[in-house]
């Protein structure tokens, strides 16, 4: 495992192979965090602007990053060094060791460095009043010059989307967690969906909000009643087409509540740990797997028998 990255509060030392700090006015977001930390992760929008090139992104990751994900960097015309390009021979590979609401952490590997370099965005909500505000900080561990005079270029294209996103419509997910285990829903509808697993929930209605749409839905599909509790994971886009953003609430069924029953789904599934990353979920909330089994695992985290 790399070593962490070092603390973004901390000053950076001459001579300790840091990055320098970007402009402080490229830090600060006027979108909510969990819309600025998708943005972070969005694939073409990494790719494109740390590497050389968007036509260089790998066609092997989705729309949105997730842990384990591997690129290439093109060097190009502002490298310290032609490398060759990306992927090739002795160019950069960008490995993603996180990609959630905590923000990105990167891992670059290329004969040029001595090891790796690490490059991390982390976030931190500030909101003020009704304003939903965030902040990213940036830190860096051995980052080679030629990537560094890109991180603002970078920050500038995750500004654009997120201000973008942030007004798109939102489909609510409930992470409904009880006991270490997770509901999921199995689709009947539309045909192309049908056979493959969700989180219960549906679109946010005008004026109402979000925990409330959470307590509706699960009232139709489920015939509970819960408690919403807090934003679970980044937002997911959930296709230029649609134009709209799932966003999950991990939730817990109310005092007394009756067990859910399939309403309107084919099937309801309890869900441990060991059987989490094999469900044939829908492409978005796969993305959300990481996130999922975190608040599993806080919860006790079981897992299936047999
Ligand atoms: N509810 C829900 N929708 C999801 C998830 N993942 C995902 O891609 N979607 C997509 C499927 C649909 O395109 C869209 C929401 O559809 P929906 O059918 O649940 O929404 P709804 O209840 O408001 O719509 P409707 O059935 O009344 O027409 O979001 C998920 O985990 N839960």
């Amino acid at each position: 495992m790399p070593a962490e990255l070092p603390d973004p509060e901390e000053p950076a030392r001459a001579g300790t192979g840091r990055m320098p700090v970007v402009p402080e006015s490229a830090l600060t977001f006027d979108a909510p965090v969990h819309v600025v930390a998708a943005a972070l992760r969005h694939t073409r929008t990494v790719t494109g602007f740390l590497g050389a090139t968007a036509e260089r992104a790998s066609e092997a990751v989705g729309e949105l990053l997730l842990a384990g994900d591997r690129f290439p960097l093109a060097v190009g015309a502002d490298g310290a060094a032609d490398v060759g390009g990306a992927g090739g021979g002795s160019g950069v590979m960008g490995t993603v060791l996180r990609a959630d609401e905590a923000g990105l952490r990167l891992r670059l590997d290329s004969p040029m460095f001595r090891g790796s370099a690490l490059l991390g965005f982390v976030l931190t909500e500030r909101a003020t009043g009704n304003r939903s505000r965030c902040e990213v900080h940036v830190a860096g561990e051995s980052v080679p010059q030629w990537l560094s005079g890109r991180v603002s270029a970078y920050l500038a294209a995750v500004r654009e989307l997120a201000s973008g996103w942030a007004s798109e419509p939102v489909v609510v997910g409930t992470a409904l967690v009880e006991g270490g285990m997770l509901l999921a829903q199995q689709r009947r509808y539309p045909a192309h969906h049908a056979g493959s697993w969700e989180l219960p929930g549906g679109r946010v209605e005008p004026g109402e909000g979000e925990p409330d749409a959470v307590v509706r839905e699960c009232r139709e599909e489920l015939a509970t009643e819960v408690v919403p509790l807090e934003r679970v994971g980044t937002d997911i886009p959930l296709s230029a087409e649609s134009g709209m953003l799932l966003r999950v609430w991990r939730a817990r069924l109310a005092v007394g509540a009756h067990p859910p029953v399939p309403v309107e789904h084919r099937a309801l599934r309890w869900i441990g740990l060991s059987r989490l990353a094999g469900l044939e979920w829908l492409e978005a909330d796969r993305l959300l797997l990481d996130s999922l089994r975190t608040i599993m695992v806080a919860e006790g985290g079981k897992h299936d028998s047999k």
